[in-house]
């Protein structure tokens, strides 16, 4: 007796298996987040997200270039806000001149193609680090979303082609797709973090920005990461809102939800590949115990094969160095 299907012709050789292969990464899978700080000449790593760097604006210009000629074509950008401009009202998230209002002309100066998302959410503007305003030790949903829709307004207005809502405030979409088409932004996109868990593996974003929660938790506003039909109805309820791009997040530990949206709904998906996620194969391949480039590669792969449009990751610039 004899197999009378041999699946392994197909993987025979390099060029058999290229012919055949079903996913495919190329540089506009990604998004590309940025973090943004105050002063001159900084270039500063961070120290749970080693080779991720915060920029101030001169020296980011020469990392948007060099991003731009690698053929990354969006970024997402985040500021580290001094803390003497926190306070319980995002007083600063909606000023025009702004760190991050700065960053996107910037960005814009550099490269006027590059496609420039924004961090819509209070948390770096909060001196209780939280994404929204506090009131007795509660997040207030309502006030928050108004505050969300002029700090998207502000974005448009700098020249943000996109914002990204990361709070997960219920309604916020409407309230900012409302304000974006008063103002006239009609063209502005709402890329919406539609299901965000209340994960553990924020930390070293949080690092990053210095806007880890001052007290308690997120779990009052972002998910369950023991649900998942909930990640449908937020979805869907985002996408009547008005959001052009819903986004699942953390990636790796969520690829069930990703696939289940993908069946689900007609807008892209993309997938946050969030800082933890970057730090732990970071220092597995610091020790020699994963290798680094293989497991990356490996990663980026499942996240679109599970049905991921768009990969927002840390990994980009290598990524892209890699298979270039
Ligand atoms: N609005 C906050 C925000 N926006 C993006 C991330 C995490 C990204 C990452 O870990 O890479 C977080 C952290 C949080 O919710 O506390
Ligand atoms: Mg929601």
């Amino acid at each position: 007796m004899y197999p009378l299907r041999r699946n392994r012709r197909l993987r025979a050789g390099h060029a058999i298996r290229s012919l055949v292969q079903e996913t495919i990464i190329s540089p506009n899978d990604f998004i590309v987040p940025l973090f943004i700080v105050e002063g001159k000449n900084v270039k500063e790593e961070i120290p749970s997200m080693p080779n991720y760097y915060r920029y101030s604006l001169d020296l980011l210009k020469n990392e948007v270039k060099e991003l731009w000629n690698l053929g990354l074509k969006s970024v997402l950008l985040f500021v580290k806000v001094d803390d003497k401009l926190k306070d319980n009202k995002g007083t600063e998230a909606i000023n025009d001149n702004g760190l991050m209002q700065q960053a996107i002309k910037t960005v814009k100066d550099v490269a006027p193609e590059m496609y420039v998302m924004t961090d819509v959410a209070l948390d770096p503007y909060s001196s209780y680090g939280h994404d929204g305003i506090v009131e007795d030790g509660k997040i207030i949903n309502d006030a928050t979303c108004e505050i969300l829709a002029k700090m998207s307004i502000s974005h448009a207005r700098a020249g943000a082609d996109m914002v990204a809502p990361s709070d997960m405030m219920d309604g916020r979409i409407l309230y900012i797709r409302e304000g974006l088409e008063e103002e006239g932004f009609t063209d502005t996109g709402i890329m919406s973090y539609s299901a965000k868990y209340a994960s553990a593996f924020y930390g070293p974003f949080r690092d990053a920005l210095d806007s880890a929660p001052g007290f308690g938790d997120k779990k009052t506003y972002q998910m369950d990461p023991a649900n998942r039909s909930e990640a449908i109805k937020e979805t869907l309820m985002d996408i009547d809102e008005g959001a052009d791009i819903v986004m699942v997040k953390p990636g790796l530990c969520y690829l069930d939800i990703v696939r289940d949206l993908k069946n689900e709904v007609e807008v892209p998906i993309s997938v946050y590949q969030v800082s933890g996620e970057y730090a732990m194969l970071k220092a597995a391949a610091e020790k020699g115990w994963l290798d680094h480039d293989a497991v990356m590669m490996e990663q980026v792969t499942a996240i679109k094969r599970a049905g991921a449009d768009l990969i927002a990751s840390y990994f980009a610039k290598d990524v892209v160095s890699l298979i270039n």
